[in-house]
């Protein structure tokens, strides 16, 4: 068994790295989700409760709340397969919870792009908004995400795959990565 957890600033690759993982049908748990049915099962709408959910749950249970409430759905996951990937790592009080829960069977990876690059994915991946439109700039975002120990967590990952070249190659990487794991 394997619980691979994908770390990396906005726009390294992340959710390119989970594409790959379910084209090869291999369960893909998003923390994000795990927040969104949380939203559900308090009323409130996840669309605009997000971040504040997100917020009480570390306020309530402490800064691995996420990851706790994520382990029964890895678990799950773990019934019908070998290697599974946890997508929305965003501390290293969530990366500890998993060391504690999986053991060894636990590998923490890195998707690694620099700044100028992630900006330019980012700003033709269409979904979000410019700093122009009252969107967040890339620097707020790392600021924010750094803040929350997305660089103590990317620091304590096992290996880190560098998404510089195309889009094909990181694919083949993360493809490679984890028919590893899986053998
Ligand atoms: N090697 C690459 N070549 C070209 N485009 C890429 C490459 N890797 C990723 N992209 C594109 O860059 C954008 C950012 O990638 P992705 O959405 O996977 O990042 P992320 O880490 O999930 O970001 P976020 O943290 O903001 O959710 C996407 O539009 C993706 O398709």
């Amino acid at each position: 068994m394997k619980v691979i957890g994908i770390v990396g600033l906005p726009g390294s690759g992340k959710s390119e790295a989970a594409a790959v993982a379910e084209e090869l049908d291999v369960p893909v748990v998003t923390m994000g989700d795990v927040i969104r049915r949380e939203c559900e099962a308090r009323g409130l709408d996840p669309t605009t409760h997000h971040g504040d959910v997100a917020q009480a749950l570390r306020e309530e249970g402490g800064p691995a709340a996420v990851a706790d409430a994520s382990l029964p759905v890895i678990e799950d996951a773990l019934d019908g397969s070998e290697v599974v990937l946890v997508d929305g790592i965003r501390s290293d009080a969530e990366v500890e919870r998993f060391e504690e829960a999986f053991g060894e069977s636990f590998l923490l990876v890195n998707v690694h792009a620099p700044f100028e690059v992630r900006r330019e994915r980012v700003g033709q991946r269409g979904r979000d908004a410019t700093a122009d439109e009252g969107g967040e700039s890339l620097e707020e975002r790392d600021r924010r995400e750094l803040g929350f120990g997305m660089g103590e967590a990317i620091e304590a990952a096992d290996l880190t795959i560098e998404n510089t070249d195309t889009l094909e190659s990181f694919h083949e990487s993360v493809r490679d990565l984890l028919r590893g794991e899986a053998a």
